[in-house]
């Protein structure tokens, strides 16, 4: 386990982490005291003490009382510290993923990342601030306690002595155990958060096709691991602190039994032994809290693993590049290939322009890769061979926010989030006027059943856009792009879930909107093609001219 590398969360908060050191070092100091005193107070009690009685009570309540507010202010300091770095490293997780490119998600299980992001980043936070803080006095108060013992009576110490070698065993072996069921149980987790997930996301579809009892058979299978699992971890952990405590207090009858003799013959005093059997008392503490230690390191080396893991993927360079102030709006492929990872090639050699200003409508099979293609202009991909260019400059030589923020797009499948419809539509142009948000809903033909919904724009469209029909979400997603104002536009089937009128009407008005922009049109729909200057087919992962116009070299 890189311990340095967890200690490195906690350098923003050094001062309060080494305040609630302090606190703990002085607590140790106090633990440390009170078995002596507590021995002198024993020794006063059956009248063999130097000291009266009263002050060495008063002197162990006081200890007592010190020892409880270091531990109430250390541990507040220490909460509150791991409150702080959990929301550190949750906001630098959350920010990472979101920089990274669109591609990497298409690998992972989401259940996975909302592990990262709960499980995970929680126990590298608990375990920086209470583990590894807590190691020093832990490991102060156990040398301390033997030190101390020995001092008073190596003879009778030494089986309190040989008693930690014993702890220290037990636990490794014990948790050498764990580490397997550990990491199954944390990957069982990820699974199961991700299947109720996209279980509940495509719930409507479970229902159509009366797969509710083989689906949630699915998930009780996974949650049924995790009980199992979760019981042999919990069998284990239930077992070392009694059994340890069993270890301990074998060894202090032993104590007790090899002190017999000389008790009886005056050899030790009573202080003596009280004290020696008070410091095994609190030898308990720190073994018990390093057997703890063991597990949670194991933890929270898989967590720091998974966590880095995701902050070691490379995010997309936001930062470098060209920020063009004004372009033209050329869109150029030339000699473009594209295969996704694991597929054979989707794009072949493909050499297309759009000239600026024109709506090139592109039409092709099912999966021929359409999509795949406006990917690439925005860079959601980048081309295995070949470049993509915008009035001539390599889109890889041009910052990727200055880039997307030159493009509106309508995917085609809606990206609503659970908000009012305004909030949908303003989300990429947060500041703009109220009259070219009317005019964006009116070009996207929403206005009339915005109207007529009981709070018109103000309405909440629920998580992805449930509370509204196909053909609703696709005008706000239309509306949205349009408001952006963007030089160029990606269509990709914009009208496909629009009603044969609404869509003709989009066509007739459509033309305005897209004048003096590139727009690249996916479409299926004849109506939508007469918005088009130009039509080119890909077919074989090349482009295929259909209709007339300017195609420019839009040949293969
Ligand atoms: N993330 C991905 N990983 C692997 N293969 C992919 C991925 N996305 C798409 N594909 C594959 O790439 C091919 C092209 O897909 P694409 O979505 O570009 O087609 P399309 O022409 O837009 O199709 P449609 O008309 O159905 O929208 C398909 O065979 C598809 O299975």
């Amino acid at each position: 386990m890189k311990l340095t590398r967890v200690l490195r969360f906690g350098i923003p908060y050094r001062v309060s982490l080494t305040v609630a050191l302090a606190f703990q070092l002085i607590e140790t100091g106090a633990a440390l005291s009170i078995p002596w005193v507590g021995g002198k107070l024993a020794g006063g009690l059956i009248g063999s003490g130097d000291f009266g009685i009263a002050p060495i009570a008063l002197a162990l309540i006081g200890l007592f009382a010190l020892r409880t507010a270091l531990r109430i202010a250390s541990g507040i300091a220490i909460m509150a510290t791991a409150e702080r770095i959990l929301a550190d490293l949750r906001t630098q997780l959350y920010t990472h993923f979101q920089s990274l490119p669109v591609r990497y998600f298409h690998n992972q299980r989401p259940g996975d990342q909302v592990a990262v992001l709960t499980r995970d980043v929680d126990n590298i936070a608990d375990y920086l601030t209470s583990s590894l803080i807590g190691l020093v006095p832990t490991v102060l108060t156990l040398i301390g306690a033997l030190f101390l013992m020995l001092r008073l009576d190596p003879a009778l110490a030494w089986p309190l002595a040989m008693a930690v070698p014993v702890f220290v065993l037990m636990t490794k072996l014990a948790y050498r155990r764990m580490r397997p069921l550990s990491r199954d149980l944390r990957e069982n987790y990820g699974a199961g958060v991700s299947l109720a997930e996209e279980n509940l996301a495509i719930l409507p579809a479970i229902k159509t096709f009366s797969q509710e009892a083989r689906e949630a058979a699915r998930y009780a299978h996974l949650v049924h691991r995790q009980r199992d699992l979760g019981i042999r971890v919990g069998r284990m952990l239930v077992t070392i602190g009694p059994a340890l405590r069993f270890v301990a207090a074998a060894a202090v009858i032993v104590v007790l039994w090899l002190s017999g003799d000389r008790l009886r013959s005056g050899d030790l005093p009573v202080a003596e032994l009280v004290s020696l059997l008070l410091y095994a008392g609190l030898l308990t503490e720190p073994i018990s809290g390093l057997a703890g230690f063991w597990g949670r390191t194991e933890g929270a080396r898989g967590a720091l693993e998974r966590f880095e893991s995701v902050l070691d993927e490379p995010a997309e360079d936001m930062i470098s590049g060209l920020q063009p102030d004004t372009i033209a709006g050329e869109i150029r492929f030339e000699d473009v290939s594209f295969a996704h990872s694991g597929r054979k090639g989707t794009l072949e050699k493909v050499n297309l322009t759009v000239p600026a200003g024109r709506v090139l409508a592109l039409t092709g099979e099912n999966g021929a890769g359409k999509s795949t293609l406006v990917d690439l202009i925005l860079r959601f991909n980048e081309p295995d061979a070949g470049r993509v260019l915008l009035d001539g400059t390599d889109l890889r030589d041009l910052n990727l926010a200055a880039l997307r923020g030159l493009i509106g797009v309508v995917p085609q499948q809606t990206l609503l989030f659970d908000g009012t419809l305004r909030d949908n539509i303003v989300f990429g142009r947060p500041d703009v006027s109220e009259a070219a948000l009317l005019r964006a809903i009116e070009l996207a033909r929403a206005e009339d059943f915005i109207r007529a919904l009981p709070d018109g724009l103000d309405t909440t469209v629920g998580s992805r856009g449930v509370r509204l029909s196909g053909g609703q979400r696709q005008r706000i997603a239309l509306a949205r792009a349009l408001v952006k104002d963007p030089p160029i536009l990606i269509l990709d089937e914009p009208t496909a879930m629009f009603d044969p009128e609404g869509e003709a009407a989009f066509v007739a008005s459509a033309r305005d909107a897209l004048a003096g922009r590139t727009v690249v049109l996916i479409t299926h729909r004849p109506a939508s093609l007469a918005l088009a200057d130009m039509t080119v087919r890909l077919a074989a992962g090349r482009i295929v001219p259909v209709g007339s116009g300017p195609t420019g070299e839009g040949t293969a």
